[in-house]
């Protein structure tokens, strides 16, 4: 495989729900092992640009491309292949609260693998180590902070080694430090599992830090402003609104 072809396209694409188009002509590429930031204010349509692309909601008009395969003109075996590279997150961390981290984290290798109980264990161990949580298999997600549920929680993303990685509002509720703690392990995640991921986030210092591409969806136009990494973003000012909202004070 070609490491530096678009991973993922998406192909004048409208979205919403019934009659009511949320986004429309939307056209981006991300690119293998990018950290690519779905931007835009609140109701843009982050979240439903993000339900469309894991395969939750499918688009009114357009299409999106893994690897070349359009997900929703595939037929079910070749969705479910392509779903079984997605690891996902959303903001709660979505923890069972009955089963310990160990068990939430071995869940998803139960299912998908037929990995002996041994493999099982090494595996947990050694994503639990990587999110910085090695030691804690037998706590349940009550017993943990805010942040360490959020870190568990992409524990579990990263169960079966996925390709992709989407996150909805990784550091939603969590302090600076242990947002930017955060920041970090996704970098580290990304290149531990040669990972490509996407977030959805309204967090401008990890937007601007971390972000290697990303798309800028308006509210008012329903569509998108500007593609590409963040920072060029922020510098070239393709519509006054990308430029106050990538530009604004942060502290
Ligand atoms: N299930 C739904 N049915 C109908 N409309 C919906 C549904 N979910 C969201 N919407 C509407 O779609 C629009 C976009 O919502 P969405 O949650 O995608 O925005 P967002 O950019 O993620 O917002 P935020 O940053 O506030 O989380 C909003 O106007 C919302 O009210």
């Amino acid at each position: 495989m070609n490491d530096t072809a678009a991973f993922v396209e998406v192909r004048d694409l409208a979205i919403g729900y019934g009659q009511r188009r949320v986004q429309q002509a939307l056209n981006f590429t991300v690119n293998r092992n990018d950290i690519f930031f779905v931007i835009g204010g609140s109701g843009c349509g982050k979240t439903t640009l993000l339900k469309s692309m894991i395969g939750l909601l499918p688009p009114l008009q357009g299409q999106i491309l893994y690897n070349g395969t359009e997900y929703y003109g595939a037929n079910h075996d070749t969705q479910l292949s392509l779903m079984q590279n997605w690891g996902i997150t959303f903001q709660t961390g979505a923890l069972f609260s009955s089963m310990t981290l160990g068990e939430n984290v071995a869940l998803p290798l139960q299912l998908y693998t037929d990995y002996s109980e041994q493999q099982i264990a090494e595996a947990v161990d050694y994503k639990l180590a990587l999110v910085g949580l090695a030691g804690y298999q037998k706590y349940y997600p009550a017993e943990l902070s805010g942040g360490m549920q959020k870190r568990a929680g992409l524990a579990r993303a990263i169960a079966l080694d996925p390709e992709l990685l989407f996150f909805d509002e990784p550091s939603a509720g969590l302090d600076p430090i242990s947002s930017l703690r955060l920041d970090q392990l996704i970098v580290e995640i990304c290149q531990a599992l040669n990972s490509t991921v996407i977030i959805v986030s309204h967090e401008l210092p990890s937007i601007l830090s971390i972000g290697t591409n990303g798309v800028f969806l308006d509210n008012q136009t329903n569509t998108m402003l500007d593609a590409g990494p963040p920072q060029q973003m922020a510098a070239r000012g393709a519509h006054p609104r990308v430029t106050q909202f990538l530009n604004r004070e942060t502290s």
